[in-house]
């Protein structure tokens, strides 16, 4: 029963898939607010009726109702009208319950703290949060200011009143920059744990990972691309040669010029250790083919310099097309028989033709446990 009921609260608060990393925790959150209030106000209607106090249990009443609507707009991905229609009933409950009702002002203030606290959490824009801090310290002082309906009015001094409502607006203020605050700094930390956790930290490209993922969100999305694997020739002399850091230096250099040579939708990332994968989407053959001259082109104009000395490097490219796979591990796989049939006919080529039925290699078999784990990732 109490599992049943966290996994059913689960449920309605996570986000969906659809929606982007960045925009997950807010969605969250607030839906863990919507539900949270939910529960709450399901629980006071009883006692209110109980009490005797029929009409502010049909007041209650009303609010769920927005609580409702509102966590199912949420849901639907109207995230700033759930939460307008969620602070409007919240609002009109609260000043009824508090002006009207019970004539107790005063306590209004802790409920509108509260429904700051909710409205910064939101996933709104930074200025549309700080004028909404700016109407609820007004709402807050109008209340306060309002004369009681029931009861004396006590006489304060102007100072006095000053000074309590300059004290009300600093905690709003305050409330709103530490929020405020403490979201700009989990944004920047979550951001930066993403980006390392899809890039490579020696060539800054995206990894074997990340980029096996994008592959498999094109392929499941059914969008023709050409893939393309990039493999650096006889790397290992330059290793062998010039040591270690002057390979690494070579890597680094190859990435950018790839990157540099793509478009902006295109994706690289580094698959093995001189190996690189190429995801051009929209494209065809011919664009793939385009794509690799360009890339030959460029390191042939910009060769990688260490301390005045040109480390001669050439690439050996296998190409394939979406079309040529019934699933992204074949395509992969024929992307990879073409590479080495670069290399066996002598490196410095670009292979997008034929090959189907060369038997696999061991790296393709390496390359198709990367798709398959990429693949599980997004099932999961
Ligand atoms: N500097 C550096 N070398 C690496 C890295 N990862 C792998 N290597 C080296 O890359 C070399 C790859 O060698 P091979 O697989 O024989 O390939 P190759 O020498 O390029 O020969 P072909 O691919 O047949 O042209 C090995 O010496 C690896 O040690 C790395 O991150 N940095």
């Amino acid at each position: 029963m109490r599992s049943q009921f966290f996994s059913l609260w689960r449920k309605g608060t996570e986000a969906p898939d659809s929606l982007p990393a960045e925009r997950r925790r807010s969605f969250e959150i607030m839906a863990e607010i919507y539900l949270l209030a939910l529960c709450v106000q399901l629980m006071l209607a009883p006692v209110l009726f109980l009490v005797g106090r029929p009409i502010l249990g049909w007041l209650n009443l009303i609010c769920l109702a927005g609580y409702v609507v509102a966590l199912v707009l949420h849901r639907r991905l109207f995230v700033a009208t759930a939460l307008a229609v969620k602070l409007c009933v919240f609002l009109v409950f609260v000043v009824v319950v508090g002006v009207v009702i019970t004539a107790n002002q005063a306590s209004l203030v802790y409920f509108l703290l509260f429904a700051e606290v909710e409205m910064m959490l939101a996933d709104l824009r930074r200025r549309t949060k700080i004028v909404a801090t700016g109407c609820l310290v007004t709402l807050s002082l109008g209340v306060l200011h309002l004369p009681p309906l029931h009861g004396v009015t006590q006489s304060v001094s102007g100072v006095d009143t000053f000074l309590a409502d300059l004290g009300l607006g600093l905690v709003f203020v305050m409330l709103c920059i530490v929020i405020l605050r403490m979201l700009a700094i989990t944004d920047h930390h979550e951001h930066r744990y993403r980006r390392d956790a899809m890039h490579d930290s020696l060539t800054r490209v995206l990894n074997r990972r990340a980029i096996f993922e994008r592959a498999s969100i094109y392929w499941k999305a059914n969008r023709e691309f050409a893939v393309a694997l990039v493999d650096a020739d006889r790397f290992k002399e330059i290793n062998d040669n010039h040591g270690h850091s002057a390979g690494d230096a070579v890597l680094r250099h190859l990435a950018g010029l790839l990157r540099e040579s793509l478009r902006s939708d295109d994706s690289v990332g580094r698959v093995g250790g001189e190996e690189f994968l190429m995801l051009l989407p929209g494209a065809g053959k011919s664009q793939g083919i385009a794509a690799a001259m360009r890339i030959r082109d460029r390191l042939a104009r910009y060769p990688c310099r260490l301390d005045s000395i040109e480390l001669s490097v050439t690439l050996s490219m296998g190409i394939a097309t979406s079309e040529e796979g019934l699933h992204l591990r074949d395509l992969i796989e024929l992307a990879d028989r073409r590479l080495y049939a670069a290399k066996s006919a002598g490196r410095d080529q670009v292979v997008a033709e034929g090959h189907a039925d060369a038997a696999t290699s061991r790296n393709s078999q390496r390359l198709a446990q990367g798709v398959e784990r990429a693949l599980e990732a997004d099932r999961g």
